[in-house]
């Protein structure tokens, strides 16, 4: 099996963290003990991707985290957490973080890896604004990368946005902590609160937004991301396809992404959209997650459209795709529907 641990730094990562495994529960039927109910539907073995059986019928994400209060589901031997944090400041993340908590991280890394039969790579969940986040991330990204140099190294990041913002600091934080990891990691997803606050706002009525918002929303893309690792389906992908097609040069990785649809509860239940529709909305800036206008600057090189549902790839390219302007070369990839 080709397995992927996760590691989540930081407040920002472990949340974000804590919401994603929330969700690949749910579409796993994976109770929060742990158990897989023998009938659930999706009992494929492609989620071991993703989660580690402990031998007693009970299965755990393959995680590492930072500082977090343990919870029953995941692997307490992960857990790691250090006495202070880095008080939003980077060089104390990178220096003055107790040393021994990398020794402590990177024994705990080693562990879940040897647990896989074929390791694909790391997927590193973190903010860029924080000190935790930007400085411990390019400690411990220096170390992965020279442990694992052959393994994929995707980074699924929270940059900070001026109107969720904890210190002032940030963007400094940002600034270094980018630069120390452009040359480590080979795909960096990046989301905006700002943007994911919007979305709250507008499209599903949320008067004030709370992070537990914003991160079910950066949870349901990055299952949508993964869902061709962890289910079975047509076009089955692997982290090195997504670097060849959405990489064109080292440095240039970070995607920016889309989502659709994003409706309120309410309205799902008497709003029809056709999957030509749920298209043309991903290439709306409303449904990107970060805010920059992409009509200004120089990219979109290459574009994946991901599906997700019982569609075959050669119906969507067929019907919709041959329709739209869209850029290519494009990549198509679908993966088993959420319920
Ligand atoms: N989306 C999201 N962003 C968060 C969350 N918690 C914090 N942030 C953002 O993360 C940035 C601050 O980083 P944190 O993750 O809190 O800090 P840290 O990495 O733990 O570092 P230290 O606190 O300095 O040790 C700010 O931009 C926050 O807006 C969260 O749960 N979800």
């Amino acid at each position: 099996m080709r397995e992927i641990v996760s590691i989540h730094l930081g407040q920002a990562g472990v949340q974000v963290g804590n919401a994603c495994w929330e969700l690949f529960c749910l579409e796993h039927g994976i109770q929060a003990d742990g158990f897989m109910p023998g009938s659930s539907r999706y009992a494929d073995d492609h989620y071991t991707t993703f989660f580690e059986d402990t031998g007693a019928g009970k299965h755990v994400p393959r995680t590492v985290l930072f500082d977090l209060e343990p919870t029953c589901l995941f692997n307490p031997q992960n857990i790691i957490n250090g006495k202070e944090d880095a008080a939003n400041n980077y060089a104390r993340g990178t220096v003055q973080v107790d040393s021994g908590l990398l020794f402590q991280a990177l024994n705990a890394i080693r562990r879940s890896v040897e647990k896989c039969s074929g390791l694909q790579g790391f997927f590193l969940f973190h903010s860029f604004g924080g000190g935790t986040g930007s400085g411990f991330n390019a400690k411990l990204m220096d170390a992965i990368a020279s442990d694992y140099n052959k393994k994929s190294k995707i980074e699924f990041g929270i940059y900070p946005s001026p109107r969720i913002s904890t210190a002032v600091v940030e963007p400094y934080n940002t600034v270094l902590g980018t630069h120390a990891v452009l040359e480590k990691s080979d795909v960096c997803f990046v989301f905006d609160n700002e943007a994911c606050y919007d979305l709250c706002l507008r499209n599903l009525d949320i008067e004030r937004p709370t992070y537990t918002n914003i991160n079910r929303i950066v949870a349901q893309v990055v299952s949508a991301i993964t869902s061709s690792l962890r289910f079975e389906g047509d076009m089955n992908s692997d982290l090195v396809q997504w670097q060849t097609n959405l990489v064109p040069y080292p440095r240039i990785h970070f995607p920016l992404m889309a989502y659709a649809p994003i409706i309120s509860a309410e309205k799902a239940y008497h709003e029809q959209l056709t999957s030509a529709q749920i298209l043309n909305s991903c290439f709306e800036p409303g449904n990107q997650m970060l805010q920059v206008d992409p009509s200004i600057g120089k990219y979109t090189m290459a574009c994946t459209v991901l599906f997700r549902g019982d569609v075959s790839p050669a119906d969507i390219q067929r019907r919709h795709l041959a329709a739209q302007s869209l850029p290519a070369p494009y990549g198509l990839w679908t993966g088993a529907p959420p319920d």
